[in-house]
Parts: C-alpha cells; structure tokens; sequence
C-alpha cells in the first residue's frame, strides 16, 4: 500500500506557473552578505550600497580647449572686422591652478582640461587667434566676437556633490568603474558570490578525459553549469558525477546543502526506475518548493529547500538542464548578489522561420538572432529537443511560445529571453 502511494505521488506531479516557480525560488534565495573588493576585481560584482558622488563633477570650471580665457565682453569690439588685443596675463597648463582672476582686457593662456580663472567667461581656441608681443608684453589678438560660456563646462555640470550616481543592486560594468575611481573609492562594497555546488546523477556519465564506452556519454552538463554559474557572477564547486544511488545522493545533497548557498544537480528528476533526485525530493515533501513546470522542457525541473539553502534538481536532459538554469538558477544566483533586477531581459521581435510545435505547455526554445533592415529576427534552432545538446551552442535567445498557440508564423511579433 504504502508502495502504490508513493507511486501515485511520483504520478501526480502538479505543475505550476513558471512565474510562481521562481517566485518560490527568490523567497529563499535571498541576499548574501557584502564584502569590500579592490576597484579593479569590482567588474561584474552587484553594489551592495548606494554611492554618491563625493564632489561636483568638474569639481572646477574647466577649459574645453586649448586657448585663452577671456572675458567675452572684451571680444564685442572685433565685431566689425578688427582684432582685438588682450594682455595675457597668465600660463595654465592642465593641473595648475590659476594664480588670479581675469578682469576686463586681459587674458590667460590656458589648456584643455584645465581650471578657468575667475572673472574669464569663455575661452578662444588657439587657432581663432594670434600672438603678439606688445611693450616686451605678450599679448593675444582675437578676431572674432565669442559667446559668454563657450569652451567652459560649469562646475557641477555634471553632477553635484552628494547626488546618487550608483545604486546598490547595480552590475558595475566599466562606466561605474570609471564613475568609482572619479570619486576615489578604492574599495567597492559588493554582495559576495554565492558558492553554488554542481553534482551530476548517472550511471551512464563518464568524465570528460575518459575514453567513449558503449552505452555511456561523458557528462557535459557540468561543465555547461560550471560556465553558467560563473557567467551568472556566482563561484561554482564542482563534486562531480554519482552513480544512480539514492543513498549517496542523499550524503551527497546533505553534505553540500550544509556547506554551499545553493546546489544544482542534473539528471534523474523524472519518474524513470533510477530517477534518484525526484525520489530524494519527495521524501522529504515538507521541503519540496515544485517538482513540476508547465513548461518544456525543463517540466521536470524540481526545487526544494532545506536550512533555508535551495536545491535546484535539473532535468539531464541537456536542453532543459540549460533552460531550467536560465529560467531558475541564474535569476537565484543574481538575487543572491543583490541584483536589483534578477531577471534576464526580454525582447520583442520577429519570429524568423515557421514555428508549428504546439503544446499546453510554454516553451522555450532555442534560437539565435539576426539584425535585417534594421528588425531583430529570432530563428528558432531546427533540432530543439530536451535531449538535443549540440544546438545550445547556437542560441543566443529563448522564444517563449505560450501554450494557447497553435503554431506559429514567420513574421509574427514574439517575445523572447536574451540571453547574456
Ligand atoms: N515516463 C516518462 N519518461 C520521461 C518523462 C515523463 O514525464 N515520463 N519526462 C521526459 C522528460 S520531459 C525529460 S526532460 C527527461 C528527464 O530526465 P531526468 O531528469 O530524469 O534525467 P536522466 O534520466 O538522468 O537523463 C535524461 C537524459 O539526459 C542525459 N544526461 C543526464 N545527465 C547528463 C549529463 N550530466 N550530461 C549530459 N547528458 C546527461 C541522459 O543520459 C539521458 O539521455 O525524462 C523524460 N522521460
Ligand atoms: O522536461 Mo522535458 O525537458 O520537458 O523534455
Ligand atoms: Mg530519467
């Protein structure tokens, strides 16, 4: 009896929405701590805090050009045709600061980058000018009016002082390194990475430095997740590849929960004689978040959490292995970092070949994309099977196709996943 049971419970499976899956996901998979890293390792790390900018940004008035400043009512007499002379009465060179302000009649001499003397409103560039010296005096003849503020950036043009740049949750990508190195922060506050173990499940895996055997294929999802996870900002410990063992993926599964943020198997989440990691799961129901998507592939795709550590048991299925970490783990591994949107963005675009697979399930199928004319194009890959694994190299996107569809085609708006 107890046996029909636990047959009809591994039947049974209740599928749920995509969305409420990874909601389940993200309930657990929660912010780590943060960690102060050296600007240059901060590349790709999420910002643990908010950062302002710690001074206006020019901090000065700040030359555009090489040339003169000048004060630019002085430039009026030249209006009709004649030159105009200014005594030039300074030398900044970028770096210096000006040792006194300009008043009527005078210039400075002055380079790109360099702080603007009070009292000069503008700065003539060196080519609209010429030089002379007057009285053993050098002096700079203009020939053309110039604008009040022209070749100046204002201080603070930018940005003032105290006003946020940089908000916790970001991906610091070179600009916000540039932004952070402006504001002299040599240590960047960051989430730390998750450490997310990786096992496999399958008597028929065989490593990648071992010779083909009959009946074996050597394990490519774990190398495939071992990327994923690193290309997802989280540090990837790998454990290998178990036998179809229920007893040693429980040790194994125990052991890594204990010790990591969040583990990721595949293999063995389907209803087969040795589906191990299914059987596992549903032992300890009370700590089952779905076993279950209506989605494919990935349907099998099973969470579970325990000591507040998620499992995320994949599919062995090579494409749903892959779908399932874009769909579950890379938004858990980016919600683990603080990520403000853990979400990879979606696209509308053009579907570029006839679709006519039809489900009640959503899919997600590989495809790749194509700029034409200026329209972005998703061809979905010709073999897109679960268990199709030469073609992920290929897509670059994941079409979603609603279960209500009854085929699609070419020419149709469809939304789809970038992937990163
Ligand atoms: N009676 C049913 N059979 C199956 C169902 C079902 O609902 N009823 N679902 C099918 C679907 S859908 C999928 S997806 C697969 C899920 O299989 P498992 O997650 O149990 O995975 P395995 O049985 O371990 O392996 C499936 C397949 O993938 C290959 N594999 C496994 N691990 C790896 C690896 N690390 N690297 C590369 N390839 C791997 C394995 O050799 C198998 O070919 O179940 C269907 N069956
Ligand atoms: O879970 Mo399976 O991948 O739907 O084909
Ligand atoms: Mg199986």
């Amino acid at each position: 009896m107890a046996n029909r049971e636990s047959v009809d419970n591994k039947f049974g499976r209740k599928a749920l929405q995509v969305q409420d899956a990874q909601k389940r996901i993200l309930a657990y998979a929660v912010r780590l701590e943060s960690e102060t890293v050296p600007l240059e390792e901060a590349q790709g790390r999420y910002l643990a805090e908010n950062i302002a900018a710690t001074h206006p940004v020019p901090a000065f008035n700040r030359s555009g050009m090489d040339g003169y400043a000048v004060v630019a009512a002085d430039t009026e007499n030249c209006r009709e045709g004649g030159t105009v002379w200014l005594k030039v009465v300074d030398n900044i060179p970028c770096g210096s600061v000006p040792s006194g302000a300009i008043i009527p009649g005078t210039a400075a001499r002055i380079m790109t980058g360099a702080q603007v003397p009070d009292g000069a409103d503008a700065v003539v560039m060196l080519e609209a000018t010429e030089t002379r010296e007057l009285d053993g005096i050098p002096h700079v003849g203009i020939h053309k009016p110039i604008a009040s503020g022209r070749n100046i950036t204002p201080r603070g043009l930018e940005i003032s002082e105290g006003e946020s740049v940089l908000p916790a949750g970001r991906k610091i990508a070179a600009g916000d390194i540039a932004v952070l190195a402006a504001f002299g922060i040599p240590g960047v506050p960051v989430i730390r990475r998750p450490k997310v173990a990786v096992f496999a499940t399958g008597s028929e895996l065989l490593d990648v430095k071992e010779p083909l055997q009959p009946g074996k294929i050597r394990n490519s999802n774990s190398p495939m997740l071992e990327a994923l996870v690193r290309e997802a900002g989280g540090e990837p410990v790998m454990l290998g590849a178990i036998a179809d063992d229920l007893d040693l993926a429980r040790g194994k599964v125990q052991m890594a929960l204990e010790t990591y943020d969040l583990v990721i198997t595949t293999g063995g989440v389907s209803v087969g004689d040795y589906d191990i990691m299914g059987d596992l799961v549903r032992e300890e129901a009370g700590d089952m978040l779905f076993n279950k998507v209506a989605m494919r592939p990935g349907s099998v795709t099973t969470a579970a959490v325990r000591g507040g550590k998620v499992l995320l048991a994949f599919s062995g299925n090579p494409g749903a292995c892959f779908v399932g970490f874009q769909l579950f783990a890379r938004p858990a591994i980016a919600n683990m970092q603080g990520a403000a949107e853990p979400f990879l963005p979606e696209w509308t675009v053009i579907l570029g070949a006839d679709y006519a697979k039809v489900n009640n399930y959503t899919r997600f199928v590989r495809a790749r994309l194509e700029v034409r004319d200026g329209s972005v194009y998703a061809h979905p890959a010709v073999i897109d099977e679960s268990s199709a694994m030469v073609t992920i190299k290929d897509s670059d996107c994941l079409i979603i196709v609603p279960p209500e569809e009854r085929g699609l085609a070419a020419g149709t708006k469809v939304r789809v996943i970038r992937l990163p």
